[in-house]
This record gives C-alpha cells, structure tokens and sequence, in this order.
C-alpha cells in the first residue's frame, strides 16, 4: 500500500462510518485516502462497497439513518468534520464541488441553466450577475458547448444528456474548486457519450490543476484517466496503489480477480471470468478479523460474524 498523504489536498484518515442504530456494523472501515492537486485518483469498488458515501461524508450530506464513529477528513488541512455546520458548508463550497452521476436529478427542472451556473459565482466569489454570467458563457465554451447563449436561455429537458452533463462539469470548475469529486458521472450517458465526457473530465481536471477522486466501479474507466487508485470491498480500503502497478502486480486477490473480470477495451474479445466467491469469501473473512480486532482495541464485544 502506497498512501502518501504528502501535500494532498483531500485527506482522509481513519474513517469509519456506521448505521446509527448498529454502531458496530461500520458502513466504512477506518478508510484513508489522500488526493493531491493535479492528481487524478480513482476510487474503485462494487456496488454496495462503500464509494459514494466518502462523496457524501466529505460533502456532509450523509444520510440521516449514518453517522460518522472516528476519523478525519481534511481540506487543505482543516478538518471538516470538526467544523460547525455554517463554517463547513462556506469551506466545502468555496473549496469543492461535485460532479454527480444523473444529470437530470442534478439539475433544478424548473430554471434556466443560467443561473443553476451563476449562482455558484455570485454566492462563493461575490460576482455581479453580469460578470458571472460572462464567465458562465466562457466555462460552456470551455466544456464544447458551441451555442451557450442558447444553452443558458434553456431548461434541462431541452437538453440531451451529454449536454446536461457537459453543463455540470461546466458548474463544477466554476468556482474554480481545489477538489472535484464525480461520482460515477459517465453511468447515465450511452457509451459513446460516455467516452466523450470522459475525455472532457480529464481535460478540464488537466487545465485547472484540480484534485479530483473519481468514483467508478470501472476499471476500465481507471485505466484510461486515474495516476493512482484505492479499491473498496466491504467498506474497506483492500488496495491503494498507482494505476501502473495496479495492472502489473495487484497486491491484493480481490484486486487481482476485479481486473479480472473488467472488460479491456484494447481486447474486446478477450474471455472475462467472475470474481470467484472463494476470493470473496476469503476477503470477508479478512474484514471480519479487521472488525473483531477494532472491536476488542475498543473494549467491545466480541464479534458477530457478519458479512461486510
Ligand atoms: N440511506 C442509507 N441508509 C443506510 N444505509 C445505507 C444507505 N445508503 C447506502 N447504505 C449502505 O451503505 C453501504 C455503502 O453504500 P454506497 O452507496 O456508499 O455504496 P457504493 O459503493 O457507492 O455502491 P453503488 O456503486 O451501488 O452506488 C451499503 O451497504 C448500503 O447498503
């Protein structure tokens, strides 16, 4: 495991997050992460492992039914979780944004795209309407939108959904934010848009120098945009590693097995195997003894025996 937190941006450390009514069933397991400016880092994992709720606890958006049990996470060295809600959500919009997977629900139906962009530079920089919506012409141009006078006159449903998307990627970079976090944001789009959008993402992340986590369950997508990767199983963080040494010599079976099973976009026609229960199987076990010696550090009970 690499886990450099040297001069990252985004510093996660140690969290572990868990149902209210279950304190011990951790959701997320003591992760740590770190993404430094300019780094791409993808966040790798199956449905269910965990990867949007890091988005959602670093956004403070969790769900009411979670909480968070230990740990930190830091912008630019100030730990948000430590904060007072208001001050929290001044640091996070001033510093963040999101890139979300359905740009439909993203975005509000019932205005223009106008000001679902400007409002961000009014609020978080103190722009005039005049001055943000000229900026707002200049990041649609910036994202190949080639009529964004016609596009900020529209609403949502006038728009396809690469063009919605390429409007949230656009909102996004407004602020000029040191951390993106897109959160599977190629899913809803069919694929050739996806590859478009793709390539819009990183090229954007490229010229504003952004930190930027990228939530995939695609390894396929990892390879073509990510410098460094951490995987999730069971809300834990099995590997964390550059994309290089990832594909070359995976460190953990699970990881190993995911490749596996991960379609090439180089071999189209290659043979793709499952990931085998027994690895699953194995990786379980693993956590469970994770979470039984976490348990008894804490003086608590011994552990049931649940799966991740
Ligand atoms: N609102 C909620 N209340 C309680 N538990 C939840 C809630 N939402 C998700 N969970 C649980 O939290 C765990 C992690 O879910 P999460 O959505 O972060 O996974 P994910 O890796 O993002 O999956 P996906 O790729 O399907 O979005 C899962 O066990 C899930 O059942």
């Amino acid at each position: 495991m690499s886990g450099d937190a040297g001069g990252a941006y985004l510093d996660i450390d140690g969290l572990s997050i868990s149902l209210r009514a279950d304190r011990e069933h951790r959701l997320l397991r003591s992760v740590s992460l770190h993404v430094r400016p300019g780094e791409v880092r993808g966040l790798v994992g199956e449905s269910g492992a965990g990867k949007s709720m890091i988005g959602k606890t670093i956004f403070g958006i969790l769900p009411r039914a979670v909480s968070v049990v230990e740990g930190q996470v830091r912008l630019g060295g100030t730990d948000v979780l430590a904060l007072p809600e208001g001050r929290r959500r001044k640091l996070i919009a001033r510093t963040s944004a999101l890139i979300p997977q359905d740009p439909l629900t993203a975005l509000n139906p019932v205005r223009r795209i106008d000001g679902q962009i400007t409002d961000r530079l009014t609020a978080v920089l103190g722009q005039s309407r005049k001055q943000a919506r000229q900026r707002a012409l200049t990041l649609l141009e910036e994202v190949h939108i080639n009529d964004p006078e016609r596009v900020l006159a529209s609403y949502p449903h006038q728009l396809s959904g690469g063009m919605r998307q390429r409007v949230l990627i656009a909102a996004a970079f407004a602020a000029e934010p040191k951390l993106i976090v897109a959160d599977e944001p190629t899913t809803a789009l069919d694929v050739t848009v996806q590859k478009q959008i793709l390539r819009l993402i990183a090229e954007m992340q490229q010229r504003h120098g952004t930190a930027l986590l990228f939530v995939t369950h695609d390894l396929g997508v990892v390879a073509k945009i990510c410098q460094n990767v951490t995987v999730l199983f069971g809300g834990r963080v099995v590997e964390d590693t550059d994309v290089r040494s990832l594909f070359a010599q995976p460190a953990h079976p699970y990881t190993a097995a995911l490749i596996k099973a991960t379609p090439r976009y180089d071999r189209p026609d290659a043979s793709l195997l499952p990931v085998p229960a027994a690895v699953i199987e194995a990786t379980r076990r693993e956590i469970a003894e994770v979470d039984d010696a976490w348990m008894a550090a804490r003086g608590l009970r011994p552990a049931r025996r649940a799966t991740p």
